[in-house]
């Protein structure tokens, strides 16, 4: 087996028995999972049960003090030049414009050096991708909610991740703004070729974005779990009110309500 065809076989982010915990208190404990190359997987779980904590240690911004994370095959143990995240807040600096907010994201620590032209490149073709050139030259305090957010989308796809990973990202947007952010994410992941790793609590999120749905559940007290996976092969666009899509749901909220 070639180099090349040997390394698409590793999987963006691989983890195992990870626990972390504040004090004595363990917030998740016994965690492992994988997300494949350009494959979207949600991780879903009701409110407080450990999925911010899980993401920041899956994005090496917090040390687990058990188990192991992996990137590309290698041990994670700092946020990684080929990953980018991106939070509920937008988190844009206001005295920049779109173009050098989404430039910002090429200066972060540890990223390769790029010539002029191709950052200038990747950063026309983001914000191209998230349909805001025309506001390319505007500043935070001039976009909407999701215009903001969609440049902090271009911000972490400038950089060509090879996992994009995005915590409640549509979480502060109105149903309709947010059900065209979720077609969007779905569009520019495959676009880019990148892996997603989602943080959600709402399941109807889950069930339409992604290839692979992970189930985090804690009981009072008790460190939150891993404890159900469901693949969804249900084709796309999903329709909500299709039969896959309510059976799925349907399975999803007796799944919460026995790990509650
Ligand atoms: N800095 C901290 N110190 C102590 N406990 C913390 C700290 N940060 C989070 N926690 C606790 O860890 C647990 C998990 O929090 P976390 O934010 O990861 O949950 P979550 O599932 O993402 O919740 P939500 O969906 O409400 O954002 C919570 O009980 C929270 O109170």
């Amino acid at each position: 087996m070639t180099a090349a065809v040997s390394a698409t076989l590793v999987p963006a982010l691989e983890a195992h028995d990870l626990r972390f915990g504040y004090g004595e208190r363990a917030v998740f404990d016994g965690v492992g999972l994988s997300v494949g190359r350009r494959e979207i997987v949600c991780l879903l779980g009701g409110s407080g049960c450990g999925k911010s904590t899980l993401l920041r240690t899956l994005a090496g911004l917090a040390a687990p003090q058990q188990g192991t994370v992996s990137f590309l095959g290698q041990p994670l143990r700092a946020p990684h030049p080929r990953a980018a995240l991106v939070f509920q807040q937008p988190s844009l600096l206001p005295w920049l414009d779109v173009t050098a907010n989404v430039g910002f994201g090429l200066d972060f620590a540890r990223q390769p050096a790029t010539d002029k032209a191709t950052r200038a490149r990747r950063i026309a073709e983001a914000i191209d991708a998230v349909g805001l050139t025309p506001f390319a030259h505007a500043y935070p305090a001039q976009l909407s909610g999701g215009q903001a957010q969609r440049v902090a989308l271009a911000r972490a796809l400038a950089r060509e991740p090879e996992l994009l990973f995005a915590d409640e990202p549509f979480s502060a947007l109105d149903a309709v703004t947010r059900a065209g952010m979720q077609e969007l994410l779905v569009e520019l992941v495959h676009r880019w070729h990148t892996a997603a790793l989602l943080v959600t609590h709402d399941i109807d999120e889950a069930i339409l974005v992604a290839d692979r749905i992970l189930l985090l559940a804690s009981r009072p007290g008790a460190p939150g779990r891993l404890v159900r996976e469901w693949r969804v092969d249900i084709p796309r666009p999903r329709e909500q009110h299709g039969e896959a899509v309510v059976r799925l749901r349907l399975d999803i909220v007796a799944a919460l309500r026995a790990a509650a």
